[in-house]
C-alpha cells in the first residue's frame, strides 16, 4: 500500500525524507524565514507563527551533543576528532565524530559502540 511505502521511508535511516531529515528541514526553514525582509510577508509571518514553538520543543527533546559525556577521543579524521562518549539518560556508550567546518558549530555522527567491537 502506497501508505506503508510513506511510513517505510520515513522510518528508513537512508531516506532522504526521514524523521531526522524533515525535522533538520523544517528547523533549519524556520530559522532562515527569521529574517525582517522576509517576516514582512504575510505568509512568511504565518508560517514562522506557526512552527517557531514546535520547533524549539522538537530542538529540546532531540538527541543533542550535550546528552553525552565524553570519556576520550578514539580518532582523527581530516576534520575534527572521534570521542568515546556515553548517552547519560541510558548509559549506552557510543562513538561521537565532531566536525570542525566553517560553517557548523558541531556535526555529530553517533555509532553504536557495538559496531565498534564488531571492527
Ligand atoms: N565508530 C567508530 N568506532 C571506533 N573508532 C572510530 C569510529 N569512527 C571513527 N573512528 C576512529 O576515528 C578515526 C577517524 O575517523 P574519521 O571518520 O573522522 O576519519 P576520516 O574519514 O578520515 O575523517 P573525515 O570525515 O574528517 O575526513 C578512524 O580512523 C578511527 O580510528
Amino acid at each position: 500500500m502506497e501508505q506503508d511505502e510513506l511510513l517505510q521511508q520515513l522510518v528508513d535511516p537512508k531516506s532522504p525524507i526521514n524523521i531526522e531529515s524533515l525535522l533538520d528541514t523544517i528547523t533549519a526553514l524556520v530559522n532562515d524565514c527569521k529574517i525582517p525582509v522576509l517576516m514582512r510577508m504575510k505568509s512568511v509571518d504565518n508560517f514562522i507563527s506557526r512552527y517557531e514553538r514546535v520547533v524549539e520543543s522538537v530542538a529540546a527533546l532531540r538527541m543533542k551533543a550535550a546528552d553525552f559525556r565524553q570519556l576520550k577521543v578514539i580518532g582523527r579524521g581530516a576534520f575534527g576528532e572521534v570521542h568515546l562518549v556515553r548517552h547519560t539518560k541510558t548509559n549506552t556508550v557510543y562513538a561521537m565524530k565532531m566536525l570542525n567546518k566553517d560553517d557548523m558549530v558541531c556535526v555529530v555522527d553517533f555509532l553504536d559502540f557495538r559496531l565498534i567491537l564488531q571492527c
